[in-house]
This record gives C-alpha cells, structure tokens and sequence, in this order.
C-alpha cells in the first residue's frame, strides 16, 4: 500500500532509485532535478522507503532551521556513527544541545585566531619539504596529511608534538593514508580512542591544563556544573579529527583543480598573497586576502565536500505545500542547489567574482550553504575558512604550482565529494 496517495504527495518516478551512493548517485541526483525540479520523491528498495529531495532554498529552511525539532539525521548516519561514537556529528536531542554548548566556546574567533601561528607552521613545514627537491607530489595526499596534523595540533597541542616524537610517525595517519571508509577501517580507528585516552590520564595526573581544544572540553561544564565522560569526551575528539580535516582537504585539493584550470584566477589570487609576502602572516592579514577568499567560496559552491545532507522525518510535516509522512527520509543536496540555473548565472563556470562585496545580490541564506545551516551548522566554518585562506596565500606567495592531472577529473560523490583519482603537482621554481 502506498501510505501516500491519499495526500497531496510530490511526483517522481515509477521505478526505485538509489541517489545516496554508489558510482551514479550525484549524476541520478542531478538528472532527476532536472526532469523532476525542486521537489521530487524516489522509492528506495534497500531502505523500503520513501525520499523526498528537495532543492529549493525556502524548503531548505524550512527543514533545517524552522521546523528542525521534526528532523533527525538520516540515511548513512549509522555508518558515520560506527567511526564516530556518540560525538556532535551524530547526537540528537537534548544531549546533542548539552555537547554542542560546551564544545562551542573552543570554536570563538579568538581562540581560531590564535591557531593561525600553528597553520602556519604546519603549511611552512610542509612547503620547505617540498621545496628541497624537483620531486613531484602527491598533492592529494600532502593536503590531507596538513590538514590533519592542524586538527591534532589545535585539539592536543604539545602532547600530539610528543606523541610523534616518541612513536616516530604519526599515529593517526591512517586517516590519511587508507582511503576506504569501511568497517575495517572505522576498526583501526576506534584503536585510536585509546591514544586519546592515554593523553586524557596523562594531563589529568600531571593536572595540565593547555591552551588547546582538549583542555577545554576537559574542562567544560554543561548548566549543572558537570563536565564529559571520557567516553565523551574521545567521542568528540574522534569527530573533530574526522570532520575536521578531510573536508578541509577536499576543497583545498579541489581549489588547486580549479586554480590550475583558470590560470587567470590564479595569477589574480597569488598577486594579491605577494603583497602579505615579507611579513609572518597572522590572523589580522586575512583581511588583505579578499580574493583569495573569494577563490574558496567560489570552489564550494561548485564543489561542496558535504555534497548531501540527509534528515528523516519524525512526525507529520507539510514542506512546500506537500505532506510528509513520519519516517520520510529528505536529501538535500548543496551540490545541486549551488548550480541551481534559478539562483545562479552560467552556474557551471568558475567565477570567484561572484563573492565579490560589489557583485554580490541579495541572496536566500539556502543558495548557498557549504556548511550547511541552522542548529547542525558546521562548526568549523571559521576554521576552517581561516585554515584555507592561510594554505593558498602561503603557498602562493612562496612558489609556483602546476597541477599535473590526467584529465578528465570526476567526481567521487561519498561522505566527502572528492576528486576520483590523486592530483599530482610539481613546484615550478624549486630551491634546487
Ligand atoms: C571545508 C571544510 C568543511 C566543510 C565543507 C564542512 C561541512 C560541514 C557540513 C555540511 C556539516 C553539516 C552536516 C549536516 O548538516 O548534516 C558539518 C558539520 C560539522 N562539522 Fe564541518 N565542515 C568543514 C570543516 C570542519 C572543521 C574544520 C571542523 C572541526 C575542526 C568541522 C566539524 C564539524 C562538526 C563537529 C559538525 C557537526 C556539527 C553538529 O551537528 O552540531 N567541520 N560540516
């Protein structure tokens, strides 16, 4: 029996379809938009359900800020929740608004602020390896290596300093090294909890307080006065790891794509970092980094790493005029809506003037959304912002890149949207 043909229910096609996953998923999203437009319904027999995709930014809202109480996160959680425990990513209800409060604070702008020396370091690092040799390199693997060694360093500072001394490699590098997100791997990274836990004993007996991320959960108080488990509190620090660089990488990676495919762009962004090019840069230069800013935007808007965000439905709801069964799943997909013809101009094209201040119309808070919106917003945003912003003027004042791809780049539409093969590079002016 289909429960909703007595109710004013959105069209879509006869056949099931599956859109989260699998090779096809973000080409099926897109072909369907196209026949079907904003709203439409698909069947899914491995989930025996029905999926509303919804891509108009008013209906947008309407599930992730107005009537958010009626959605918890879908289809796919169950699978981040084995690599990820109970942490924020994953946590509904009163609990999840517990964790988010005291996790917040480690997220204010002064403290991202301060974490910009680090960035730095990190990237500089990175960049004086590379420039010792005319050695081509896997640029994939080198932005995520970065962007994980930044998350550990903000969340365990000196400990994470002394956790690689002493084993000689970095013990969560398996993130970056094993690219399959599957049981086997989610296994090997639950190991990891007991490193965590280590470092947690460790500064509890020696009572040591740092200025970094752990120290401020650990010491965080929910309003009556109670701080996190332990259970919790690694819980949390393995979604920070997690959600906290490979998303950062994949948009960095596919920033260079879209550098090395717009030279013009390119050689507007790295004018604008060689004007920051004698001073140690600092959190205050961002500001004279507008373009390259804009060169970020512009790439999430074609390449959102969070490619689909997924709710179920709790009760009864109208969206768009349509009933909303319990128990519907809604996909949403940044990807499709950030080249939505209706909000967007050639929206195909790489143009990162379009977040020009001047250029820049009106625009619904859901035309644009990379970090998605609302209660679940991204809280890295800022982070994460800063962290790209700092990686391509660096790189950019520093040297000269070409990207060596073999074309066609596709797209690999999982958790994460990334490009489906590892991008090469090669510095042009190296040291010797
Ligand atoms: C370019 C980089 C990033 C992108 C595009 C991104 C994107 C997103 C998106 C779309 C969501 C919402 C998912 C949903 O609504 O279902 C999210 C949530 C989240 N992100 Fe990010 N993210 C980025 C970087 C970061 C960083 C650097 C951190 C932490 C260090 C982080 C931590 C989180 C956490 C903890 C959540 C869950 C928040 C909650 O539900 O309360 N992300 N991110």
């Amino acid at each position: 029996m289909d429960l909703l043909t007595d109710k004013n229910i959105p069209f879509g096609p006869k056949e099931a379809s599956e859109v989260e996953e699998g090779p096809q998923a973000l080409s099926n999203i897109l072909n369907l938009f196209h026949q079907y437009g904003d709203i439409y319904k698909i069947y899914s027999e491995r989930r025996n359900n029905y999926t509303y995709v919804i891509s108009d930014p008013e209906m947008v809202k309407h599930v992730l800020i107005t009537n958010n109480r009626n959605y918890e996160k879908g289809v796919g959680i169950d699978r981040v929740k084995i690599l990820l425990g109970n942490g924020i990513m994953v946590s509904e209800g009163d609990y999840w608004k517990r964790q988010r409060r005291m996790i917040q604070p480690a997220f204010h702008k002064r403290v991202i602020a301060k974490l910009t020396d680090d960035i730095a370091q990190a990237n500089e690092t990175m960049l004086s390896n590379w420039l010792t040799g005319n050695k081509e390199i896997n640029l994939t693997a080198e932005l995520s290596s970065v962007t994980l060694r930044i998350v550990l360093q903000a969340l365990f500072s000196v400990d994470f300093q002394q956790l690689e001394k002493r084993e000689g490699v970095n013990p969560f590098a398996l993130l970056t090294e094993v690219h399959e997100r599957n049981l086997v791997f989610a296994m090997k990274f639950r190991a990891l909890a007991k490193t965590i836990q280590e470092i947690i004993n460790l500064r509890r007996k020696e009572r040591r307080v740092e200025e970094d991320f752990l120290s401020m959960i650990m010491e965080a108080k929910n309003d009556e006065g109670q701080g996190m488990s332990d259970r919790e509190i690694i819980d949390e620090m393995m979604t920070l790891i997690v959600a906290g660089h490979e998303t950062t990488a994949s948009a960095l990676t596919w920033a260079w794509y879209l550098l090395h495919k717009h030279p013009e762009v390119y050689a507007r962004a790295k004018q604008e970092a060689l004007q920051v090019r004698n001073v140690h840069l600092r959190f205050h230069h961002l500001e004279q980094l507008p373009y390259i800013r804009q060169v970020i935007e512009e790439t999430m808007r074609l390449y959102p790493p969070g490619w689909l965000l997924t709710r179920r439905a709790m009760q009864d709801d109208v969206i768009g005029g349509y009933h909303v069964p319990p128990k519907t799943d809604i996909f949403i997909s940044p990807y499709v809506i950030h080249r939505h013809p209706r909000y967007w101009e050639q929206p195909d094209l790489f143009n990162p003037e379009r977040f020009d201040a001047s250029y820049r119309r009106e625009r619904h808070r859901f035309e644009y959304f990379p970090f998605s919106g609302g209660p679940r917003q991204c809280i890295g945003d800022f982070f994460a912002l800063v962290e790209m912003q700092l990686h391509l003027a660096l790189i950019l004042r520093t040297t000269d890149m070409e990207i060596l791809v073999d074309e066609p780049i596709s797209m690999e539409a999982q958790i994460n949207l990334r490009p489906d093969k590892p991008l090469f590079a090669r510095l042009i002016n190296p040291r010797n």
